[in-house]
């Protein structure tokens, strides 16, 4: 289908939008408080709009015309909102969708309606091309955090999704991602769309799974990361539409001139509460600053993903956001996927690792089917050396971690994907987004420095609604986590072991990247947590 068609398909959707329930929302939203608060913004805006030099004002105008037309032919600006009801609803299936919001437990926390935009139930639904359409054939139907934030993506609006682990959040911001490149006029190949990863490895899956969404070769996506020449991947970014990459080596290849981000209109940060904290904040900072500023009136989606939210990077994420939608499927509470049975084993000290991590591979390597496999983790580079190399000869283990090259990371990761190694020893490195097939189990080793990185780790196993194992060893020296793991597991409804409680159950309190004590969900702060009634 080519780009004119596509447009009639969106149109088309947008027309059944049900007008009715569109001037509804709209009369709804005139008498809503805020609409004052965002007339006085629209005219600050403005007046930021004329202070902008020649090359912003064009773009504005540019984008001004794209989203119009993205959004049904209105500039309007109270008119956008109100047809950015999302691909087509009929009132027919409004039951059904919020029937489906309340069983999957999505709650929307939105600064701008009180009206939540009912879900898309049917891949069908979706204003989308051929081509995108095909990259769904292998999904029979969208996961919750897709069925969710897609109406909201679609038009246009800035989205934090939080959902489980292994819920599908790389095809959910991936799909719109395409889609909006679709709908661009053919223009000079330049950066429209950016997906910052925490980790090379990350970053190269995200690369392969946006190609995979894709049979038209005609988008050009290019993956940039550390540990490899720079010179191929600034040859192929300078002509990519889409571009993935690690902050480090996407900041080098901006400063070389080789990725230029003032045309990016889609800002993805996968793993967004990784990539905003204290590690990585910095060089967020900057990358951002290269993109279009929504907040000087200039165009740029942004959406950010994560299966945790902590409190101490929400202020910091709200200052990227534009009046963002935050979706959360579940508990509002730290959560784990409720595929995964959590095995708590209580050591009296580091000493009887070895002994337990032997057993507990050789009891479940035993009884794996075909292709199962086992990550170990372990908090420390060293400390991951020293176990891979207990467990080499035993398992035909390997390892990952920060102290290797990156061939022999890549090498290392493709052994264990393919089976030839059965267990995988690695650091963090591994914890987030990281989706390899039939991993039945993993085991915590070491504990993690944070409850996030916990519920990241065990969530290597137990996705796309398959089931999984986490077995972690818990020693006193890991006594100050005891809290937040009872809660974790009390969230999960797992068992939880009677000696954890002696470890007490208080919670530290969270600091934020300054080392100072955060207490509210202050991007939010306007606004109130909404579901379906
Ligand atoms: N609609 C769908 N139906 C079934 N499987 C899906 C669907 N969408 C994506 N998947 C599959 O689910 C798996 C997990 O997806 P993905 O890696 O995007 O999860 P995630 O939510 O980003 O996890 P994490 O929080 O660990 O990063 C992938 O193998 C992906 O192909």
């Amino acid at each position: 289908m080519g780009k004119r068609s596509i447009k009639e398909v969106k149109d088309a959707g947008l027309e059944k939008n049900v007008e009715g329930e569109a001037i509804k929302r709209k009369e709804k939203k005139a008498k809503h408080e805020h609409k004052k608060e965002k007339k006085e913004k629209k005219s600050k805006d403005k007046s930021d709009t004329k202070k902008k030099d020649k090359k912003e004002k064009k773009r504005k105008e540019k984008s001004d015309s794209e989203s119009a037309s993205q959004e049904g032919g209105s500039n309007d600006e109270e008119e956008k909102n109100t047809l950015t009801e999302g691909p087509s609803q009929s009132v027919a299936n409004e039951a059904a969708c919020k029937e489906y919001a309340k069983k999957h437990e999505i709650n929307y926390v939105d600064p701008i309606s009180q009206t939540p935009l009912l879900p898309v139930l049917n891949f069908s639904e979706l204003p989308i091309a051929d081509n995108l359409r095909l990259g769904l054939k292998n999904f029979k139907e969208p996961t919750p955090i897709q069925s969710a934030s897609w109406p909201y993506l679609f038009a246009g609006r800035d989205v934090v999704g939080i959902a489980e682990t292994g819920s599908g959040k790389t095809v959910a911001f991936g799909i719109p991602a395409l889609q909006y490149l679709q709908n661009l006029p053919d223009e000079k190949p330049t950066t429209r769309i950016l997906v910052v990863s925490p980790t090379r490895e990350l970053a190269i899956q995200t690369y392969e799974n946006i190609k995979g969404l894709t049979s038209d070769v005609s988008f050009k996506v290019a993956v940039v990361y550390g540990g490899a020449p720079k010179s191929e991947q600034a040859r192929a970014a300078r002509n990519a539409s889409v571009v993935i990459g690690t902050p480090g080596r996407l900041l080098d290849l901006i400063n070389d001139g080789a990725v230029d981000c003032s045309n990016v209109g889609y800002l993805v940060l996968d793993e967004a509460d990784r990539m905003l904290d204290t590690g990585f904040e910095q060089d967020i900072r900057n990358i951002i600053s290269q993109t279009p500023n929504p907040l000087k009136g200039e165009a740029r989606q942004t959406v950010f993903y994560s299966a945790t939210w902590p409190e101490s990077v929400r202020a910091l994420a709200a200052t990227f956001l534009k009046d963002p939608v935050k979706i959360t499927i579940g508990s509002d509470e730290l959560s784990a996927s409720q595929n995964i049975t959590q095995i708590i084993e209580l050591l009296d000290d580091s000493r009887s690792k070895e002994r337990s991590l032997i057993n507990c591979i050789s009891k479940n390597l035993a009884s794996a089917g075909e292709g199962e496999k086992i990550l170990v983790f372990v908090l420390y580079k060293k400390e991951a050396a020293r176990v891979e190399n207990t467990l080499a000869r035993r398992f035909n283990a390997v390892g990952i971690h920060g102290d290797m090259s990156q061939a022999a990371r890549l090498q290392a990761l493709e052994s264990f994907k393919s089976g030839k190694s059965p267990v995988l020893v690695a650091t963090d490195v591994a914890a987030r987004g990281l989706d390899i097939p039939k991993v039945q189990l993993v085991i915590n080793v070491t504990f993690p420095l944070t409850i996030e990185d916990y519920i990241h780790r065990i969530g290597r196993t137990g996705r796309a609604n398959t089931k999984g194992v986490a077995h972690t060893f818990f020693t006193p020296e890991d006594k100050s986590h005891a809290g937040e793991l009872i809660n974790v597991l009390r969230q999960a409804k797992q068992d939880i072991p009677e000696g954890l409680y002696k470890y007490g159950t208080a919670v530290k309190p969270k600091l934020n990247a300054y080392g100072n004590r955060v207490t509210n969900d202050a991007p939010m702060k306007a606004a109130t947590k909404i579901t379906f009634d």
